[in-house]
């Protein structure tokens, strides 16, 4: 044991999962409507050249998330929250800065790539090795993936006949079959009817227990509150907060009254 190790030990202090050091995420975005057209004729753009602006979804985070973290993650509409979660998850690319992690953090619900020729059945098979899963283990999990879907005997079909939340509901079943040491869960994802919603909240939580550390974004403070134990509160693509769940929460409720 080296003296940091031995140093964290005594303090009972645990180890870091997630290093997200000074972050900046860009999106490229093409407008268009009678303002665009307006600025661009000022601009004198030649002809056939759309304008495009930089939307900056993340200016300079940075956090470090522990073993036994669950972080709720607030913020108002389009303040960065998702943004952040594809971007610890290796979906998107910081501009400036970096992200460490221990392992490959899964944002649940995204990361099966799924195709819509092929059966549920054969998606399952493959979202489950594309996760990470041997065969033995995807057939060993099968059942219980399927029956959490509840998408009944339609598992047969080509998963292009689903309706959107039937796949949805496949591929939340299917990222949740695993689990991750780091996970990131992004309600804006979740998906179903009241049923599938119970139960894709208590698999979150058993999730929960087998990871090491769990970010959920939500827009229910109840949720947060009950899930979390820390808080981080995301405002115009910043870190305005950071602290225990309780006292993050109630700072982003009095600011939104
Ligand atoms: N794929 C994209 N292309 C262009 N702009 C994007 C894209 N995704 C997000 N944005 C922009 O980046 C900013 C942050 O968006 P993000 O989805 O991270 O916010 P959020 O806090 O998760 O919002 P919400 O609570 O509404 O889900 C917003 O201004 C949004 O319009």
């Amino acid at each position: 044991m080296g003296a940091s190790e031995a140093a964290s030990a005594a303090l009972g202090t645990s180890r870091p999962t997630v290093i997200v050091d000074d972050v900046h995420v860009d999106y490229q975005v093409y407008a268009t409507g009678k303002r665009a057209r307006t600025e661009t004729r000022a601009l004198r753009r030649p002809t056939g050249m759309r304008e495009s602006r930089t939307i900056h979804a993340l200016r300079g985070v940075s956090l470090t998330a522990y073993e036994g973290d669950s972080i709720g993650v607030v913020g108002h509409n389009g303040s960065g929250k998702s943004t952040l979660m594809r971007t610890i998850a290796g979906l998107s690319a910081p501009v400036r800065g970096a992200v460490y992690a221990d392992g490959q953090p899964a944002l649940l619900g995204v990361n099966a790539a799924l195709i819509g020729d092929l059966s549920g059945e054969r998606n399952v098979v493959l979202g489950g090795l594309a996760l990470g899963m041997s065969r033995e283990e995807v057939a060993a999990r099968y059942d219980e993936i399927v029956d959490f879907a509840g998408i009944g005997s339609a598992i047969d079909l080509p998963m292009a006949t689903y309706s959107s939340g039937m796949g949805a509901r496949l591929r939340f079943a299917i990222a949740a079959s695993a689990t991750h040491r780091v996970l990131l869960v992004d309600e804006a994802l979740a998906v179903g009817d009241a049923a599938f919603r119970q139960r894709s909240e208590s698999r979150i939580k058993e999730l929960r227990d087998e990871a090491g550390t769990v970010f959920l974004v939500s827009h229910s403070m109840g949720t947060i509150r009950e899930t979390c134990t820390r808080g981080i509160w995301i405002d115009h693509g910043e870190l305005r907060a950071d602290g225990p769940v309780d006292e993050v929460v109630t700072a982003y409720e009095k600011s939104v009254r």
